[in-house]
């Protein structure tokens, strides 16, 4: 086979870094690292315990010190109780300004790993190696880091740019099914609100498209990161044009708050863009094939696109603490067409409830 080249997608404006998409590209670590650097945590979960080990031994003789935080899998990572433990490790090992964190693994490490950069000694510098397909199109890219608490999802957090990013494809080569595909939800976002390209992809042959080792699989991955590229050089603080990267969230992250953080995070996004789909409709201007395309490519994923119908009061009571909404309004974000996205605002409670009883089961 034929080496592909790595590509390199520049984030631009108030903050600038490279994101750079190929096979076989980790020893761009040390680059990535910078000459400044004596010390450097790895953040990462058990089950990319391997790579972290092989990725420890290769930077060993470049640095200081290199150590190991092993923290628990998927959203029991993204816990302030586990930050303070990444906290304790550089506090011990004395990290200094010029010190570094590795954030190696899916979304929820790298939104930790991002979190604990961005506070030890009010920022030490951050690389980004997302090791799902949701990290490397989305989670890992944006610079937004984060936790969550009780009262619901990533509630405390910042905005800190990563010094790069390198999303290595060859290390999805151990990334189950399901988890694959709950990434896909994140880049059929991004072709719905702005990229239709992702979408014809998506339809032409589903099964290329999610194979990791396929060109189609690729493009999709650049695509999607292309978009959040382009919203975040423009707004990386969230001022108002980076709320379209939330389509599909509102509902979705109170979907995971209301199932104690046990889903996937694409799987609920999934039935929230579905909603917001079914809202966009009855409140807008969405057209019923827009809908359909909506539920016949989420479908293909085999995303769920409903949830018990019993459940609506319990999850607008968290929505109430979307970080979209203003002064107890609701906040949405619909599409008028596809790749033209909006914000819904002052929607009556029975529109909102009347869309639900759409996606109910
Ligand atoms: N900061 C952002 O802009 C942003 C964007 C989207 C999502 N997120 C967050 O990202 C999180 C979801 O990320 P996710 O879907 O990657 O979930 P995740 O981080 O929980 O990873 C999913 C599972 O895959 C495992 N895994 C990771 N890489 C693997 C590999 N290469 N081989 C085998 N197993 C592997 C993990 O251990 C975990 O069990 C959520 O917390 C979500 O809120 C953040
Ligand atoms: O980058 C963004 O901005 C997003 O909204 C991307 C989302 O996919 C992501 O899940 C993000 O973490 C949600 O952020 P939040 O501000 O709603 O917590
Ligand atoms: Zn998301």
């Amino acid at each position: 086979m034929t080496e592909v080249p790595a590509t390199e997608i520049a984030v631009t404006g108030e903050t600038e870094y490279t994101i750079t998409v190929g096979r076989d590209i980790l020893d761009r670590v040390p680059a990535a690292l910078g000459e400044r650097v004596a010390k450097v945590l790895i953040v990462h979960t058990p089950t990319v315990g391997k790579i972290a080990s092989e990725l420890r031994e290769s930077l060993q003789s470049r640095f200081q010190q290199v150590l190991l935080a092993e923290v628990p899998d998927a959203e029991a990572a993204k816990r302030v109780e586990v930050a303070a433990f990444c906290w304790q490790i550089m506090g011990q090992a004395d990290f200094t300004r010029t010190d570094a964190v590795i954030g190696l693994g899916g979304g929820a490490v790298t939104d930790l790993a991002g979190f604990v950069a961005a506070t030890w000694l009010r920022g030490v510098r951050l690389v980004q190696i997302p090791t799902t397909v949701l990290g490397m199109v989305d989670a890992a890219v944006g610079g937004k880091t984060g936790i969550n608490t009780t009262e619901g999802k990533n509630l405390v957090g910042a905005f800190y740019a990563p010094a790069a990013v390198l999303c290595d494809l060859s290390l999805l080569e151990t990334l189950p099914r399901n988890e694959l595909l709950a990434g896909m939800a994140e880049v059929a976002k991004c072709g719905f609100i702005a990229e239709p390209e992702i979408l014809d992809i998506l339809e032409a042959d589903v099964a290329r498209a999610t194979d990791p080792g396929t060109p189609e699989f690729r493009r999709l991955v650049e695509l999607a990161i292309g978009v959040k590229a382009r919203v975040v050089s423009e707004d990386f603080k969230e001022g108002g044009l980076r709320e379209i990267l939330n389509y599909g969230h509102t509902l979705g992250h109170a979907i995971e708050h209301a199932e104690r953080y046990q889903w996937r995070h694409g799987v609920a996004i999934s039935i929230g863009m579905m909603y917001a789909a079914e809202l966009g409709r009855m409140a807008g201007s969405l057209s019923d094939e827009a809908v359909e395309r909506h539920r016949r490519i989420l479908s293909s994923l085999t995303l769920p696109l409903s949830y018990p119908a019993g459940r609506w009061a319990g999850l607008l009571a968290t929505m109430q603490r979307d970080k979209k909404a203003r002064a107890g309004m609701l906040r949405f974000i619909v599409l008028d067409d596809i790749a033209k996205p909006r914000v819904l605002a002052g929607t009556d409670e029975s529109v909102l409830q009347f869309a639900y009883q759409e996606i109910a089961q």
